[in-house]
């Protein structure tokens, strides 16, 4: 069966006033992929993701959506934003962030249906977050700040969810399970996941893009150690995933 493709970015160029930081970026994404994004700070991963997001325009180039094999305006997408970027003091419950993430979807001036409301109650029994509801996101640790916004990023049902950097929430009990709610998540969506973590994504991932500057795409988990190095421009450790895991610690020297 041939993978459908969801998104697709051709030729983008991306700049902030004149500096340019996105180079003719071409981009597949396919239905139920689970897309790895990586590549060192400041190379272009989040600006990726604003373009994607229709957050960001790009200086030139296009980029299209489709569902079941046709074009399509739009596809809907749910987003987990970087740790740094919440305003933690922001006046919000656990209900009314995950009750949010179906803005897009109320009518204008109606209030959110009977339906919408037992959408999110079920988001937040399956991101355990029952018996908080009420509680203001300020008040909350690091990893249940993060299943709210995941919750947001899930009540719409999209066909999409894009978490940038999830790692940075700081808490490693929860890590494991994020990514065992991922893996179910992605029986029935896309997932294009930013990270650092190189050794997470791989461990994670279907296929890889690496951006820095440019895109380099790899449809699969095998990213030749020379990009790695090349970019990062330091010592990288490789988590492989094959039958038998193993690490390789690549070492080299600074001149
Ligand atoms: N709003 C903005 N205005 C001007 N420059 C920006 C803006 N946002 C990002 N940049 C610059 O664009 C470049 C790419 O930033 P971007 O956030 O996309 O990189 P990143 O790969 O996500 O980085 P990190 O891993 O640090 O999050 C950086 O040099 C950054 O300083």
């Amino acid at each position: 069966m041939t993978k459908q493709s969801i998104i697709q970015l051709n030729h983008i160029c991306a700049a902030y006033e004149r500096k340019k930081v996105l180079e003719d970026i071409n981009l597949t994404v396919y239905e139920k992929d689970f897309l790895g994004v990586i590549g060192p700070n400041g190379g272009g991963k989040t600006t990726l993701i604003k373009i994607i997001l229709g957050l960001l325009h790009p200086i030139s180039g296009d980029i299209r959506f489709y569902h079941e094999g046709k074009e399509v305006q739009e596809i809907s997408m749910g987003y987990l934003p970087q740790y740094s970027s919440i305003d933690k003091k922001f006046p919000i419950s656990v209900y009314d962030v995950v009750l949010s993430g179906l803005n897009r979807q109320k009518a204008l001036l109606r209030s959110f249906t009977a339906q919408q409301h037992e959408q999110v109650k079920n988001v937040i029994a399956r991101m355990g977050l029952e018996g908080l509801e009420k509680r203001a996101i300020g008040e909350l640790s690091g990893g249940q700040l993060q299943r709210a916004l995941l919750g947001r990023a899930l009540v719409s049902d999209p066909q999409v969810v894009i978490l940038d950097e999830p790692n940075t929430y700081i808490d490693k009990r929860f890590e494991a399970k994020l990514y065992s709610l991922l893996e179910e998540i992605n029986k029935e969506r896309a997932i294009i996941l930013v990270s650092h973590d190189i050794g997470t994504v791989l461990q994670n991932v279907k296929s890889i893009a690496c951006v820095n500057g440019t895109l380099d795409y790899h449809p699969d988990t095998e990213i030749p150690a020379e990009w790695l190095e090349e970019h990062f421009g330091c010592p990288i450790e490789l988590l492989g995933h094959g039958d038998l895991p193993h690490r390789v610690l690549k070492c080299h020297h600074h001149d």
